[in-house]
């Protein structure tokens, strides 16, 4: 029997309630395979800055670090928002990246056919999109020294620092995963302002004769936001430096219907991968039972495929969020005016159902 360790990490805000539905999902998948899995919670956030003054224990690290795979909630919320950028929930986050060495942060967004009219765009530009931002994740502005108000308070400095090697290793990955999908790379950056996006644009431009499969193709930050609404279809796999990749991600998730069903997943050389979806922790719905769960749903998918290698099983989780949201189900973020919708728990509930049913037809033994 297999032994699986899953450490979840819920968070702040509505972490906590997206993840208690995913862990329900991975409590029945385990049983459906007949394993014993261990599934250990931890602090990160507010709330563990909360419990314990920092936004990361050492015990979270820890935990986090003896697992096979690690999927987060979300942090931050108004309550923390006076705290110094070190004890701040967000630090917390990235310092589970960091720690984890995550550095490729892996953004799938594909249209699903019922939801192209949950999007404020024209159906017709969003049908058959299907993209994976792959956003180098744990370098660039948001990490870069030194980050602090200078000038007695005057003025400030946050440094986009960014090794070779760094964009190199990210690069490599959006090529491989662009090798088997339609082998197109698209790299954003702002070569023509910034001495860090000219590194980038030159990283890949040495790699690119290593993959000669792919089509490469270079697109300036300003542009690529406005063709991510304007011509969706042309995408296949983004390449990108952190914060482009965290802005145009959230952008591009307005194509899928919400921002609720993105799911990510964030990897690195070797170790635990750290999965999450892409959303906050939206305060503004915390504890109303409304938010949507699907993108921790999806998330779980993509750490049953990329972490514990039960490929099957992760297509049986999205075929049932498929088959949930075909059915007519919308949780509040994707029903139209007038349109019925469903709780977070009552959603949760359609899925795991029909991934019951699922696991339960496909036969024990097939799913490995
Ligand atoms: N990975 C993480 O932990 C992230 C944390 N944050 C933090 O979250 C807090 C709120 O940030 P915002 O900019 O408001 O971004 P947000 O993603 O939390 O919310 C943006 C909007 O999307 C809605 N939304 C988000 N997830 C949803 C879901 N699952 N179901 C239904 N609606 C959903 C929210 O209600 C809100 O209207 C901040 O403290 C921020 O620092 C923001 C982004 C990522
Ligand atoms: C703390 C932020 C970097 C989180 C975020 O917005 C993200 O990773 O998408
Ligand atoms: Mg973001």
């Amino acid at each position: 029997m297999s032994k699986r360790r899953i450490t979840i990490l819920p968070g702040d805000g509505i972490g906590p309630e997206v993840t208690h539905e995913a862990r329900l999902l991975l409590e029945e998948i385990a049983e459906a395979l007949g394993e014993q899995w261990t599934l250990d919670e931890a602090l990160v956030g507010g709330a563990a800055y909360d419990a314990t003054g920092s936004p990361l224990p050492d015990e979270t690290v820890a935990l986090c670090k003896a697992s096979d795979a690690v999927l987060l909630g979300a942090v931050g919320g108004p309550k923390w928002d006076h705290l110094p950028g070190s004890t701040r929930p967000e630090a917390g986050l990235l310092g589970i990246r960091k720690q984890l060495g995550v550095f490729a942060n892996l953004r799938p967004i594909k249209t699903w056919p019922g939801l192209l009219l949950a999007s404020p765009l024209k159906p017709e530009l969003l049908s058959g999109v299907d993209m994976v931002i792959v956003r180098e994740l744990t370098g660039g502005l948001y990490f870069g020294q030194p980050k602090k108000r200078v000038e007695d308070g005057a003025a400030v400095v946050d440094t986009l620092y960014y090794t070779r090697g760094e964009i190199e290793r990210v690069v490599r990955q959006a090529f491989m995963i662009a090798q088997g999908r339609r082998k197109k790379l698209t790299s954003v950056d702002k070569a023509n302002v910034l001495e860090s996006s000219r590194l980038w644009r030159e990283v890949v431009n040495d790699l690119a004769p290593e993959y000669p499969d792919v089509e490469v193709e270079h697109i300036l930050v300003d542009s690529a936001a406005m063709q991510l609404i304007q011509r969706p279809n042309q995408f296949d796999v983004v390449v990108t430096e952190n914060m482009f990749g965290d802005i145009l991600s959230d952008e591009a998730a307005v194509l899928t219907g919400s921002i609720g069903m993105l799911p990510s997943a964030s990897i690195g050389l070797d170790g635990p991968g750290l999965y999450e979806p892409v959303h906050g922790s939206a305060p503004d719905i915390t504890g109303k039972g409304i938010a949507n769960p699907l993108a921790s749903f999806l998330s779980v998918a993509m750490l049953l495929r990329h972490s514990l290698h039960l490929d099957e099983v992760a297509t049986q989780v999205e075929d049932a969020v498929l088959s949930v949201i075909e059915s007519g189900c919308r949780t509040r973020d994707l029903a139209g005016p007038g349109e019925e919708w469903l709780g977070t728990k009552e959603i949760s509930s359609r899925v795991r159902s029909d991934v019951r049913g699922r696991l339960e037809s496909y036969g024990k033994n097939a799913v490995r």
